[in-house]
């Protein structure tokens, strides 16, 4: 493991005064290998449009009232020196692994530092993501145990949590939201999180999330496009 950058969220925003508790562990990729089903929509702009989509989510999350830290996971020197300007501690990828590698290291590394605060993972790719949604998915989490939600589509997972003290045991990928459940996670059924289910795939994906609102960063890419 390696430590790219110090933690610095402390000195970038100011705590909330509503006690935020949670570690929350993002994944981000290698800009130059992400997001590639939006290679035919999105050709050149693939790379700053991955950008744009974790910059997004990470403020949100940064400024979610029950987040205490966001980790990112991240080996991209360009993503990671961005992220870590918004106040996460960036860590690097474990050579070799794929993204629940990347999960269970960040995860690790955040109990590490937080033994007793309750750790979520997030997708990065939410471009759309609502603090206050997300504070209200948190807020849902059983005290003891593991819980997800389901995506959009209702396939995959955007977010996987977990209580101190137990294995987080990510199996993201593909049709995630089964094999959750399948693993004794409960299923969060929360009506109105439509930010936080909001993964950008494709093009469609992206057009929903656009009619959601998106963040400046991801809003910026997409005028960029556009001419
Ligand atoms: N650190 C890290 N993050 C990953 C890895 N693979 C995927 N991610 C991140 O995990 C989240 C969900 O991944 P996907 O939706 O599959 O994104 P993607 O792999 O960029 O997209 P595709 O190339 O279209 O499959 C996104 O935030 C990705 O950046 C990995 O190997 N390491
Ligand atoms: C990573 C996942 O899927 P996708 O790559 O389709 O976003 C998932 O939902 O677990």
């Amino acid at each position: 493991m390696t430590l790219m950058t110090p933690m610095t969220q402390h000195t970038v925003r100011p705590l909330s005064p509503r006690s935020p508790s949670w570690s929350l562990v993002l994944p981000v990729k290698q800009l130059q290998r992400a997001k590639t089903r939006l290679a035919p929509f999105a050709g050149a702009h693939r790379p700053r449009l991955a950008l744009a989509f974790a910059l997004d989510t990470v403020s949100a999350a940064l400024d979610c009232p029950a987040v205490a830290r966001v980790l990112v996971v991240c080996q991209d020197a360009r993503a990671g020196a961005a992220l870590a300007s918004l106040g996460a501690l960036v860590l690097a990828d474990e050579p070799g692994g794929g993204l629940n590698d990347a999960l269970s290291h960040g995860a690790a590394h955040a109990r590490r530092l937080h033994p007793d605060a309750p750790l979520a993972v997030l997708s990065a790719d939410l471009p759309a993501l609502r603090p206050a949604e997300l504070a209200r998915v948190l807020g849902a989490v059983p005290a003891a145990g593991r819980a997800f939600l389901a995506d959009a589509p209702g396939i995959g997972t955007t977010l996987l949590a977990c209580s101190p003290g137990r294995p987080l045991a990510p199996a993201f990928g593909g049709a995630s939201r089964q094999r959750h459940a399948a693993g004794g996670a409960t299923e969060l059924a929360l009506p109105d999180v439509p930010s936080v289910r909001r993964d950008v795939d494709t093009a469609d994906d992206l057009a929903e999330a656009l009619a959601l609102g998106v963040g400046p960063h991801t809003r910026a890419v997409a005028a960029a496009m556009a001419r």
